[in-house]
This record gives structure tokens, sequence and C-alpha cells, in this order.
């Protein structure tokens, strides 16, 4: 594992409670800075895979290391403290919707301040302009003071990315973050987690269906179906053939029509 690796997962396998297995015998690591997309038809297990990661799902075999230490060994507060540098944007948003878009930012901040602190929501100064400065990298911060279910689909979702960046997360998540955003949006929002992670050095894996969007904006794509990895590599390496494995040639899912 180099120096720059950030997350090793191996021989990850995860069966529900009802025998259903979502992930089998994956392994891949990632590395400082890496913007990765991951894709595969719906079911694949795409979601289980990010959720296993920061542990919102029990893993049931192999090992997930995060900056070299096996998740697993972490007593549950350990854990619970790794989870909080483990940022997770989701497609529909997640935000408070009575909250300011401020307030919500500084939600990020919970992690860092104490249990009486966060009980009556006083985050001091450092906290307040630190999640100010999230709000400017996404270019949101005009919308500071507005109530969060104000906004519009473009702009929640780019709260919730200055939100999980006031984390100061190790590792970023995002579970099909652009889903509900047309075409246009759907770019200018990537391109915004694509900005962070790469000026932040922190590598980003986002679950996406959209393989053009995929393709425009991933350093590396990892291919998933039936819960193993079939492809991981660089955009201009996935050729056609290995589209039609992923997709299982299912010409009624829009992706696979370049394929
Ligand atoms: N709690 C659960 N219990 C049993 N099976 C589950 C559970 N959660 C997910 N699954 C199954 O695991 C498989 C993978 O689901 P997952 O949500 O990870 O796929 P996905 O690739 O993210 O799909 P989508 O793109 O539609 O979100 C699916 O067949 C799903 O039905």
């Amino acid at each position: 594992m180099s120096d720059q690796t950030l997350l090793a997962i191996q021989d990850l396998s995860k069966v529900y409670p009802n025998g259903y297995e979502a992930l089998a015998n994956v392994s891949f690591s990632v590395q400082a800075g890496e913007f990765i997309c991951i894709i595969g038809r719906s079911g694949a297990g795409k979601s289980t895979l990010l959720r296993c990661i920061n542990g919102l799902v029990p893993i049931t075999n192999g090992s997930i290391q995060v900056q070299g230490t096996d998740v697993a060994s972490l007593s549950d507060e350990q854990k619970l403290l790794l989870r909080r540098k483990i940022g997770f944007v989701f497609q529909e948003f997640n935000l408070v919707g009575r909250l300011s878009v401020f307030q919500n930012v500084l939600t990020g901040r919970l992690g860092y301040v104490n249990n009486l602190q966060a009980l009556f929501g006083y985050f001091g100064r450092e906290h307040r302009e630190k999640a100010l400065s999230c709000l400017e990298r996404v270019n949101i911060s005009h919308r500071a003071n507005y109530r969060a279910d104000n906004l519009s689909g473009g702009e929640k979702q780019r709260v919730a990315i200055a939100r999980a960046l006031a984390q100061e997360p190790l590792i970023l998540l995002a579970d099909e973050p652009v889903a509900s955003l047309d075409p246009e949006l759907s770019w200018s929002v990537m391109a915004d987690l694509r900005k962070v992670a790469k000026e932040e050095g922190v590598p980003t894996l986002v679950n996406i269906h959209d393989l053009d969007t995929a393709r425009q904006f991933a350093d590396r794509v990892i291919g998933i179906a039936e819960g193993k990895i079939l492809f991981d590599g660089t955009p201009a390496q996935l050729d056609s053939a290995t589209l039609r494995e992923i997709y299982r040639n299912d010409l009624s899912n829009p992706t696979s029509r370049y394929a």
C-alpha cells in the first residue's frame, strides 16, 4: 500500500440478512485526490459498496482500511469518529429544510465541537468561518441565509457538498448526486465535486448512472455487475464489449446506448 493510499478494500463481501449477496470479493484501493465514478446497472451493488465504506451497513467478509487502519479493529466510538471524517452526499440532498443554508453547513462541524456545544448549536468563530469558506468553494455563499427548502435542486446539492466539505473529510462518497438534476446542472455540480476533490486532495467515489457524465469527469471508472468488479481503469480504456458486460446488454438502460 503506497503512502498515498487512503482507502484499501480487500475481498469485501456483503450478504444481506435475507441471504442476498450484494457484493462478492470486491478489492480496490484509492489514492489521494482520485476522482472515481462507479457505474453499473440498477441493483449492481453500487450503493451497498458506499454504505459499507462509511459503515452504514456492516460488512460480511473482507476488510476496509482507511489510512492503513482496519475499520473492523476500531471501537464503536472510534468508528463514529471515523464516520465523521467520511463525507456523504446523497441523491436527495438530505438537508434540514427549515434550517438556513449556513446552519446546514455548520452541522458538518458537529464532529469538531463538544457535546454541550452541539446540543445548543453553538459553533465558535473558526467553525463559522470554515462553514462560510465551504459555501464559497461551491459558489453558493450568496444563499447563506436562505432556508434550505427554498433552494433549487442544484443549489441544494451544492449546499450538501459544502456540508460534506465542512467535515474536513478524508474521503468523500456521493451516491447518485446528480440523478435528480437536469443534464446541464448535473455537469456543473459534478464539476464542483471534482474541483473539491482535486483542490483538497480528497479522494471521491461517485455512484452514477449516466455513462457520459462518468466518462467526462472520472480519472478512473469502476464497473460493477452483480456485486463484482468487472472493470477498473481509465474512461479511455472502457470499450464497448466491457460496457455490454457491465450493463448485461440491458438495452432498456439508457446508459447502454453507448455500447
Ligand atoms: N437491506 C437489503 N436487504 C436485502 N437486499 C438488499 C438490501 N439492500 C439492497 N439489497 C439488494 O442488493 C442489491 C444491490 O443493491 P444496491 O442498492 O447496492 O444497488 P445499486 O447498484 O446501488 O442500485 P441503484 O442504482 O438502483 O441504486 C439489489 O439487488 C438490492 O435489491
